[in-house]
């Protein structure tokens, strides 16, 4: 396949998906995960995607990280095609996906052993800068003291705030969040939001956030996407016009609830086959 020569569609794009079509497998295991679906993203915005289980929002976060290819239509990354060129990326999941055998510490480092040019970086002379930005980043998030932890040793909230940690070590481009908060308690939850929203407002990286949760995608993005599925596509694209830093009372103001409310019964009213439930 061509690769496209630089270009944006908007001119503050950082992320753009131009009338994408995905299709896994063929013949009868085909499915159309995502028809005509077109979003924009500008650099340093926070958006989230919301809607039905199987409407193709973790497929969105694969095509822009190049792990899939668009069967049509384009994917652009800072005006190029994705793949094009390397990027750093950031990722964190419903599972932290720690590794056991490591600390807190070097769980939190590992990216900028494995990415350049930190990589080059780490071998020759930087370790004890690294270690300052680690401990910084680990201070943020309240887990100041943690490094020399294992895993085993954090409660799961504790676990996911070392797992934002780790995805944010290398300053990437990007920071792909795929229900990362989804496995807690409310209460870490709402507590785990604040510190992401901290984690945004300071060092600002474009964030895609998959979520159920539509209170979630209120509190912490900047516009919330809703998609529909068989096949998917986004229906909505709307911006949330809350002040920041945003606090948890703001979720239960009846404005917010509103917002809402709107979103749920969007999901609700485009859910596929609504007339047999
Ligand atoms: N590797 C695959 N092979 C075949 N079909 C797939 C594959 N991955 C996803 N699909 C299908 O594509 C559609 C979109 O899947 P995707 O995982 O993107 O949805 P999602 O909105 O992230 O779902 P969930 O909220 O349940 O995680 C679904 O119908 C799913 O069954």
């Amino acid at each position: 396949m061509t690769t496209r020569p630089k270009r944006l569609l908007h001119d503050e794009a950082f992320v753009e998906l131009e009338d994408v079509e995905l299709v896994y497998g063929r013949g009868d295991k085909r499915v159309q995960a995502l028809t005509a679906t077109n979003l924009s993203i500008a650099k340093g915005d926070f958006v989230a995607l919301v809607g039905p289980s199987g409407c193709g929002k973790s497929t969105i976060l694969k095509l822009v990280t190049g792990l899939l290819k668009a069967s049509k239509g384009y994917v652009y990354v800072s005006g190029r095609e994705v793949g094009a060129e390397p990027m750093r990326v950031g990722m964190a999941f419903q599972n932290p996906t720690l590794l056991p055998w490591k600390t807190i510490r070097d769980n939190v480092m590992l990216p900028l052993k494995i990415v350049p040019p930190f990589r080059q970086e780490f071998r020759q002379k930087r370790k004890t800068e690294f270690r300052d930005r680690v401990e910084a980043l680990l201070k943020q998030v309240g887990l100041a003291g943690f490094g020399d932890k294992y895993p085993w040793q954090l409660s799961g909230g504790m676990m996911q705030r070392a797992s934002l940690c780790r995805a944010l070590i290398h300053d990437p481009q990007l920071l792909m969040l795929d229900e990362p908060f989804g496995a807690l308690d409310q209460f870490t939850r709402e507590e785990l939001w604040a510190i992401m929203q901290d984690l945004w407002m300071t060092r600002k990286p474009t964030v895609l956030l998959v979520t159920h949760d539509l209170k979630e995608a209120g509190f912490l993005a900047n516009r919330i996407c809703v998609m529909q599925a068989r096949p998917g596509r986004i229906i909505d694209d709307s911006v949330v016009d809350f002040a920041r830093p945003r606090n948890i009372d703001m979720a239960y103001t009846p404005e917010f609830v509103t917002m809402t409310q709107r979103l749920r019964e969007l999901i609700i009213a485009n859910r596929p086959n609504k007339e047999a439930a």
